[in-house]
């Protein structure tokens, strides 16, 4: 591993990357006209590759890593955003310039099974992008095919023979090989060692690192396992819900994480120690929130350990959060109040309560839909927040419950600086 954090220029910049997937779902939809929904599934993101190291790209399944990483080398059309390598516009290369691109970063795959053509000699295989470029002799591309079979550790005299006789770590070493074959200077390498038992593992990434100090690689390095990122990465990007949360060397990511989620990430790898174990742990509760319609503000916040309440609220956490999960319910209307209440009936008109009987009504709401009794000044603010329920008024119920306990987490999405370490959390507001 060589970190270069110099000045120079670096090899890969993202700058305001963002890929949309657009869904036009049904019939009834297109016959309606409505938009299609947009998966916001990089949204965004703006990050730097320094020559010569690895970068860690992790978070969570769906978080848009993979999605990065292809349209990082073009294999998906950006929405937006410029890529440039070596200093130029990745969507805008053409020609020369394009093909030069092309054999200069290439891609490792997950999976080794389905990434080989099985109907393919691995000798065709890892000659296949030399054949495309038109690089050498027929002779000369099976040398070379031969020279990097060796150089990742199988035996030049396999050459003929197909993926099926290989076992999954052989296979990588051969998705390895068809990637260095056009000398490139860039490597995707997309969650390469998933796939693989534990016990191969480790031969796979020591091998990458060997070669990457061989033929001065840079490497992107996918993955949502972090024993692996922490491994073989130089500098970390912690990715969720399309954005990037956090950046920074990768000793600071492990010793001291800043934001709640990589916190919670490094939380939820199984400790070895009981002293470890019996720690505070921040782990991660809740799904991750769809992103074809993400939270506002910061997208951490329906999960978050650590959401900042109005500044004139003093409130433990679990009673904020206590709180916001009610907020969520009635803003989406999502509380069957005839089932949620014995003093609620359902009409034609909408919800029937006697009017006598509100307090009532909203104790049968709170114990139905709150876990824990909340402190008593708090238990007051959300009793007078629900009573507009009794009407079916759920937008008031709503305003009350937001004027209350609006978050600046849910007002402004906290942007992430450009120092060495840096942060997407309204936690270090004062500090930026
Ligand atoms: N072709 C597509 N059409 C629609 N949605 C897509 C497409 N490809 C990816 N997505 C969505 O985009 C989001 C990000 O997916 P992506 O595969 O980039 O995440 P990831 O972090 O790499 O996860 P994983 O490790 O599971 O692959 C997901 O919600 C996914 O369902």
């Amino acid at each position: 591993m060589s970190l270069d954090t110099g000045s120079d220029q670096p090899l890969v910049r993202v700058e305001g990357l963002r890929k949309y997937f657009y869904e036009q779902d049904s019939y009834i939809d297109r016959l309606f006209g409505q938009e299609p929904v947009a998966v916001r599934a990089v949204d965004d993101v703006d990050f730097e590759v320094h020559r010569g190291e690895t970068l860690g790209l992790v978070g969570e399944s769906g978080c848009g890593k993979s999605t990065t990483g292809e349209t990082l080398l073009h294999l998906q059309e950006p929405t937006d955003g410029v890529v440039q390598f070596e200093g130029q516009n990745v969507f805008e290369l053409e020609g020369d310039r394009r093909n030069e691109f092309r054999r200069n970063a290439q891609v490792v795959f997950q999976d080794p099974f389905s990434s080989l053509d099985p109907r393919m000699t691995i000798g065709k295989t890892i000659q296949q992008p030399l054949t495309v470029h038109d690089v050498g002799t027929a002779e000369e591309r099976r040398d070379r095919a031969q020279e990097l079979l060796e150089r990742v550790g199988l035996s030049a005299d396999q050459i003929d023979r197909y993926p099926h006789e290989f076992s999954g770590g052989q296979r990588q070493r051969i998705g390895i090989a068809r990637a260095l074959a056009l000398e490139p200077e860039f490597i995707v390498l997309d969650e390469p060692t998933s796939a693989l038992d534990v016990s191969v593992q480790a031969q796979v990434l020591n091998l990458l690192e060997d070669l990457q100090e061989e033929f001065d690689l840079t490497y992107l390095l996918i993955s949502h396992d972090l024993s692996v990122i922490r491994h073989i990465c130089d500098r970390v990007a912690v990715m969720y819900l399309g954005e990037i949360v956090e950046t920074g060397p990768v000793e600071e990511i492990f010793g001291a994480p800043k934001h709640p989620y990589t916190r919670a990430l490094l939380e939820s790898v199984p400790r070895a120690s009981t002293d470890e174990r019996d720690r505070d742990r921040e782990t991660l509760s809740g799904d991750v929130p769809s992103p074809r319609d993400p939270p506002s503000g910061c997208r951490f916040r329906t999960r978050c350990p650590k959401v900042i309440p109005p500044e004139d609220v003093a409130i433990e956490q679990d009673a904020y959060r206590e709180i916001m999960t009610l907020r969520e319910l009635v803003e989406r209307e999502n509380i069957s109040l005839e089932v949620a209440s014995d003093h609620a009936v359902m009409t034609d008109e909408g919800i029937d309560v006697d009017p006598s009987d509100t307090d009532a009504f909203v104790a049968d709401l709170k114990a139905h839909v709150l876990d824990t009794q909340l402190p008593p000044k708090h238990d007051a603010v959300v009793e007078e927040a629900l009573a507009p329920l009794a009407n079916g008024d759920w937008d008031e119920s709503a305003t009350r419950l937001r004027d209350a306990y609006e978050s600046v987490c849910e007002l402004e999405n906290p942007k992430l600086g450009d120092d060495v370490h840096p942060v997407a959390c309204h936690l270090y507001d004062d500090e930026r």
